[in-house]
């Protein structure tokens, strides 16, 4: 599959990814319902299934996801009720078609999205030929408590990253997420471990969640304009 020509970084590929996760929903399962512009097509064409007669409840990861669930008629739970999580279906921003490392977080959803994906018995992610890389160098979001965003910005300098305050487009001031929390995107250039930096993110005091998903993917789904490839990183 590496090497091979991909073309589509727009719709035609999100969606082609996201319906064909979609089709690996079984009836009865729980679903981990992911948040951005791939994982919306897969929400869509769920909602299609369910409309079927497929009989699945979903565990949304944002404000968005849960209302675009209800929108299109996916009946919702929560990880409270539902206890297990059988399949989550999420995006990424990118990921390393090696060894299927993520980076996700774009959305700000990523604290949540960690949860539910992690939770899951199969995480299958959904992509367009623009997240492929090999490595990762892409800045990784982290959702900090708003009183702890200093402490945390020293600490990132000290760990060789250039944190930057995540700012809102329509509105004057930063982006909250859905929990209340800031969100900064640090540049860390290329990720030579990408394992070792999550674990010294993870303990910093006041870092509620990073965007290193690591050793979390079973699969990854990349759409193209054609079709779908698809990369295995555990057995399911
Ligand atoms: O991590 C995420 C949200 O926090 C998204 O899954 C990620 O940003 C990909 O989004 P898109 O499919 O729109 O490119």
């Amino acid at each position: 599959m590496a090497g091979m020509k991909r073309t589509g970084g727009g719709e035609t590929a999100k969606r082609h990814a996201g319906e064909r996760a979609a089709e690996a929903i079984d009836d009865g399962d729980v679903v981990g319902l992911g948040t951005g512009s791939t994982a919306a097509h897969a929400i869509r064409a769920l909602g299609r299934r369910v409309d079927a007669g497929l009989d699945v409840t979903g565990v949304a990861t944002s404000f968005q996801s849960r209302e675009l669930a209800r929108e299109v008629g996916v009946p919702l739970t929560t990880l409270d009720e539902a206890g297990n999580v059988d399949i989550a279906i999420d995006g990424a921003d990118q990921f390393d078609q090696e060894t299927g490392a993520l980076i996700k977080g774009g959305g700000a959803a990523h604290a949540r999205e960690k949860v539910v994906d992690a939770s899951a018995d199969r995480f299958l992610v959904v992509a367009d030929p623009t997240k492929v890389a090999r490595g990762l160098d892409a800045s990784v979001p982290i959702e900090v408590l708003p009183a702890a965003r200093r402490p945390v910005g020293t600490e990132i300098d000290a760990l060789g990253g250039e944190p930057t305050l995540r700012r809102a487009e329509r509105k004057d001031g930063p982006v909250v997420t859905d929990n209340g929390n800031l969100v900064l995107d640090c540049a860390f250039g290329a990720l030579a471990n990408p394992g070792a930096l999550a674990a010294d993110l993870a303990s910093i005091p006041g870092v509620v969640a990073h965007g290193l998903f690591v050793d979390l993917a079973d699969a990854v789904l990349v759409g193209t304009d054609e079709d779908v490839e698809r990369y295995d990183y555990a057995a399911e």
